[in-house]
């Protein structure tokens, strides 16, 4: 049986954030002796703001450098919308984060939707699919694309990506990138990166912070009750961390851990 999940639970923002920071450049050391780049699968919702605390900030020695040069960012889900209208989860990370990367910590690169199909859900799903087969290779010759991390947030509905409970698509094994065409949270079009690519991953970091996630948390960790959140926790198993603030764990009884 996969090993459980692990639940870091810290004070603060800050110090949540001073761990995540920790964890992410342990991600990207193992990426880059891996293929030499890291390659990573950001959310949109609250977490570009919190990944902007963790990284946005001096290194303290060497090894604490994030190296934004050796980056390759995707989007684990995006809204089928222009890259510049106040839904874009492009947009959002470009505001929260990528235009405050200082030039001395580099540039990465990073894979917006090809908007010139936002009229066609599915043609927008597989133009980026044929994106993650050309740069995770051939799609013939791998399964699935391995992403060194998926940095995930998680919604009060335990919806994570566009993956949102009791929908069809969480019964989706073949595409690596699907369309949803009735997310029940606004916009309806999306894409998202489907359930099995998202356990694939070498790690999986949720962060979920305040105490409007302290419902959903309880019944992720408590029930499941088959939520995307849990589907992701059951298939990763220790591969996944989860990061929170003490509000948003007030109600879990999951044996916590506060350090990496
Ligand atoms: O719609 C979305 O929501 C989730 C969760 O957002 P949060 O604001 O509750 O953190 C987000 O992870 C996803 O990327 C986004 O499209």
């Amino acid at each position: 049986m996969a090993r459980q999940p692990n639940l870091f639970a810290f004070p603060s923002v800050d110090a949540l954030a001073t761990t995540l920071r920790a964890y992410i450049i342990s991600c990207q050391t193992a990426g880059l002796h891996r293929h030499d780049s890291f390659k990573v699968a950001v959310s949109g919702g609250s977490l570009p703001k919190t990944l902007a605390h963790a990284l946005l900030v001096p290194p303290s020695s060497a090894e604490d450098t994030v190296k934004f040069d050796k980056w390759e960012i995707f989007f684990a889900d995006e809204r089928a919308v222009p890259l510049d209208h106040e839904d874009s989860n492009y947009g959002l990370l470009k505001t929260e984060l990528l235009d405050k990367i200082p030039e001395e910590m580099g540039k990465p690169l990073v894979h917006p939707i090809d908007v010139a199909h936002l009229d066609d859900t599915q043609e927008l799903a597989d133009q980026y699919e044929q994106l993650l087969v050309k740069s995770f290779a051939q799609r013939d010759s791998v399964k699935l694309p391995i992403f060194d991390l998926l940095l995930l947030g998680c919604g009060p509905d335990g919806h994570t990506c566009s993956l949102f409970p009791g929908h069809e698509l969480l019964r989706e094994t073949a595409a690596w990138v699907a369309p949803i065409e009735d997310s029940p949270k606004p916009p309806p079009k999306r894409i998202t990166l489907t359930l099995p690519v998202v356990t694939h991953g070498v790690k999986i970091a949720f962060v979920a912070t305040g105490s409007g996630k302290k419902e959903i948390l309880k019944k992720i960790f408590e029930e499941g009750a088959g939520l995307p959140c849990a589907l992701v926790n059951e298939g990763a198993g220790e591969r996944c961390s989860w990061f929170t603030d003490t509000a948003a764990v007030e109600e879990v009884s999951f044996p916590r851990r506060g350090s990496l």
